[in-house]
């Protein structure tokens, strides 16, 4: 893989505890991670939060202060105490890691702006890691960007990275928070954020994060609009950054442009796969697979043209004849036949793998007639 300039963002509770104190075993799990991907030439931008859920404690508050002073307070403890970690941890990595503290003003003043373009330009050339957090202690509210994951968006912008990470506590966006729907489905792969997914997303699900999966969305949708490819989700072990950047990461895929496994399936599919045959579907199902990233099921296709074999790539037209895209398929055509149009589990004895979908989104290439 050619060389990436990777953005990587840590929530709160990923770093911390939740009696306010840092988790040196936490930080260890990143620091050997980060260290990994930047020994394979990566150049690496750390978005650090935690500052607060790293102070309060020391500062004696029982739990997450609430009032800014407080937050304020605790985040120049904690701030500190955080850097302190890094230090310490990355020299055994041989890497020196350096703080970068920004409020919004810093992306409003075209002065500001190039002078910490120049200075994470120059710590990058020297093999430097810049870390980067809101500079908790001095912004006041109104001024914030709100939390890290818009900021974490922002200098992806800015520094034109090829890709977002951010890493939380919970393995991906799901369509329900799954701390509360225990029943709630992750998405591996999501081209868009629309409204329904945002509403779908809730809060923080511990308690020193902010913002919860919300702003994470918010954040991808503003990262993508820079074109910046970004994944949310979690893992473990030092190898876990360079496997979200080869696509097998333990999360969600937002977007298009990551160097994955899952992209270059889908280039196969898209430009160098044999079509097999035609399979026509209803406006609910286009909504479905093109603005929700969901897989195609059996209820949505109208129409079967072509003899193809389950597995075989098929295109995706709507019921005006418009191409919509292509994918691999689970049912062969004469199976499809019998199911088409059908709801419910009943369908599934007819795929090759017993499995409701017809194509599962993971195997699906979005090809807009232009
Ligand atoms: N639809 C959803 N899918 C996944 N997680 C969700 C969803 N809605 C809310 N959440 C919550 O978002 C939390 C992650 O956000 P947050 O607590 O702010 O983490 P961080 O501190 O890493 O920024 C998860 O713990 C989860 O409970
Ligand atoms: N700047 C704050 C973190 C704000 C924030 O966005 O937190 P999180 O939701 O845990 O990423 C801090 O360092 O405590």
């Amino acid at each position: 893989m050619k060389k990436q300039l990777v953005v990587v963002k840590i929530g709160s509770s990923s770093l911390t505890t939740a009696s306010g104190t840092i988790s040196e075993e936490k930080i260890r799990d990143h620091v050997e991670a980060l260290a990994c991907i930047k020994e394979q030439g990566h150049d690496v931008i750390l978005i650090s939060s935690g500052a607060v859920a790293a102070g309060f404690g020391a500062l004696g508050y029982p739990t997450r202060p609430k009032t800014t002073a407080g937050k304020q307070a605790a985040a120049a403890v904690g701030q500190g105490l955080l850097m302190q970690h890094y230090h310490l941890q990355f020299k055994e990595f041989g890497i020196v890691p350096a703080q970068i503290l920004l409020t919004r003003e810093d992306f409003y003043s075209l002065e500001r702006f190039h002078n910490l373009y120049n200075t994470i330009s120059e710590l990058l050339q020297r093999g430097v890691i810049p870390i980067i957090n809101e500079n908790d202690s001095v912004s006041i509210e109104e001024l914030t960007f709100g939390d890290n994951d818009m900021l974490s968006a922002l200098v992806s912008g800015f520094l034109h990275a090829n890709a977002l990470i951010i890493l939380t506590d919970v393995n991906g966006l799901y369509d329900g928070n799954p701390k509360v729907m225990k029943d709630a489905k992750k998405y591996d792969f999501i081209p868009r954020v629309n409204d329904e997914l945002l509403e779908a997303a809730g809060g923080s699900g511990s308690s020193v994060g902010t913002g919860g999966m919300k702003s994470k969305l918010l954040a991808a949708k503003k990262a993508l609009s820079f074109g910046v490819s970004v994944f949310v989700g979690k893992g473990q072990g030092k190898e876990k950054l360079l496997n979200i950047l080869e696509g097998k990461g333990d999360g969600t895929y937002i977007g298009g442009s990551f160097q994955t496994q899952m992209q270059k399936k889908k280039q196969w599919i898209a430009f160098h796969s044999h079509t097999a045959g035609i399979v026509e579907i209803d406006d609910g199902a286009e909504v479905a697979i093109v603005t929700n990233g969901k897989s195609l099921l059996p209820v949505g296709v109208t129409n079967v043209i072509g003899d193809f074999n389950a597995m075989d790539v098929v295109e995706v037209h709507n019921q005006r004849g418009e191409l919509i895209g292509k994918g691999q398929i689970y049912y062969s055509a004469k199976n499809l036949q019998m199911v088409k149009g059908l709801p419910g589990e009943k369908t599934k004895n007819f795929s090759i793998n017993k499995r409701a979908e017809v194509i599962h989104r993971n195997n699906w290439v979005f090809l807009p007639e232009e």
